[in-house]
């Protein structure tokens, strides 16, 4: 049973990676395929472009992985969308030419296209120092109050339980337990924020990366964002699009799911393990990531015409 152990594993893991191939190793592959089609790259922040760290606010990211990001955005449009503030993203990323959408999608800022009206109050216009017009789009607008009350209270109800770290990220919480040691404080969390979201019926909770996210309940994901942006981005219609999104987390399987749907583009998880995903392809770690992006930006400089 002991010897019998790590061989089952090792099928497990190798069949997992048949399925879940390298995008390294097929990155010939997905470039023969994206002949005549316009690439468009989406990128996760936390253990995509940087490791998870201990500490959420030190998870900043390599200055090769944000020339690697730059030089990607160089030849084909490029937006990160993470589940932090867009703000917050920023500050780590640090980069004009990428579109940032931040609260799991729900503050994305993109182009604003000419001639389309954006007269509804979840979008407003705004300029950035070099002139250029953007629009910004924040589908939740209306939950800002309820988020802002959330907050104080949840800091208030787990004020003495060790470990705990709350993380405003604008339209949604984060609540990390990655510190509270305890499984009993562990438990004592999970009810407060339970018995907290009793109160506030229109937000529910989902879970990532030993953190419990306090979203509002509308119907809008990564996936959506996704979406938003290749609407948005001013793509001509007639041209196939060839979106790539790299994620490692439970809330990019959204995005996952739409471009399988879309029957387009390459979705690409990072996981170190086998893992129940949508994604055709998988890269096992930030460094890994860094070679595909280092890749594409190469291939996107010899290939003049794409982009
Ligand atoms: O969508 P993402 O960009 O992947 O953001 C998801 C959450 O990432 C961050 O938390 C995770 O990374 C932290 C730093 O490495 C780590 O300490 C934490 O345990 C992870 O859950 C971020 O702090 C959250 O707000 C994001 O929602």
């Amino acid at each position: 049973m002991l010897l019998a152990q790590p061989l089952e594993m090792k099928t497990i893991y190798l069949g997992w990676y048949k399925e879940h191939p390298s995008a390294i190793s097929s990155f010939q592959q997905m470039i023969n395929a994206s002949k005549g089609k316009q690439i468009v790259v989406f990128l996760d922040y936390d253990g995509t472009l940087s490791p998870i760290v201990c500490d959420p606010d030190r998870a900043f990211m390599s200055d090769q992985m944000r020339a690697a990001v730059q030089d990607v955005s160089k030849h084909f449009p490029t937006a990160i969308i993470s589940g932090r503030s867009r703000e917050k993203v920023y500050s780590f990323v640090k980069l004009n030419e990428v579109y940032y959408s931040g609260s799991h999608g729900m503050d994305t800022m993109g182009p604003a296209q000419k001639n389309h009206s954006y007269d509804d109050k979840y979008h407003y216009k705004t300029v950035d120092e070099e002139g250029n017009e953007f629009i910004v789009f924040q589908p939740a607008k209306d939950f800002l109050p309820a988020i802002k009350k959330m907050l104080v209270e949840m800091m208030e109800r787990t004020k003495n339980i060790r470990g705990v770290v709350i993380e405003d990220n604008m339209f949604c919480l984060s609540v990390h337990y990655r510190h509270v040691k305890d499984d009993e404080d562990y438990e004592r969390l999970e009810q407060e924020v339970k018995s907290m979201l009793v109160n506030y019926p229109e937000f529910h909770l989902t879970s990532g990366k030993k953190v419990l996210e306090i979203r509002p309940s509308i119907e809008w994901n990564k996936g959506h964002a996704l979406e938003y942006l290749i609407n948005n981005l001013g793509f001509d219609n007639s041209k196939t699009l060839l979106p790539i999104y790299i994620g490692d987390d439970t809330t990019d399987e959204d995005a996952f799911r739409v471009l399988r749907e879309r029957g387009e583009g390459y979705p690409i998880v990072v996981s170190s393990k086998p893992t129940k995903t949508m994604a055709f392809h998988s890269l096992h770690d930030p460094s890994e990531v860094l070679s595909f992006l280092i890749r594409l930006g190469r291939w996107g400089g010899s290939n003049s015409n794409q982009g």
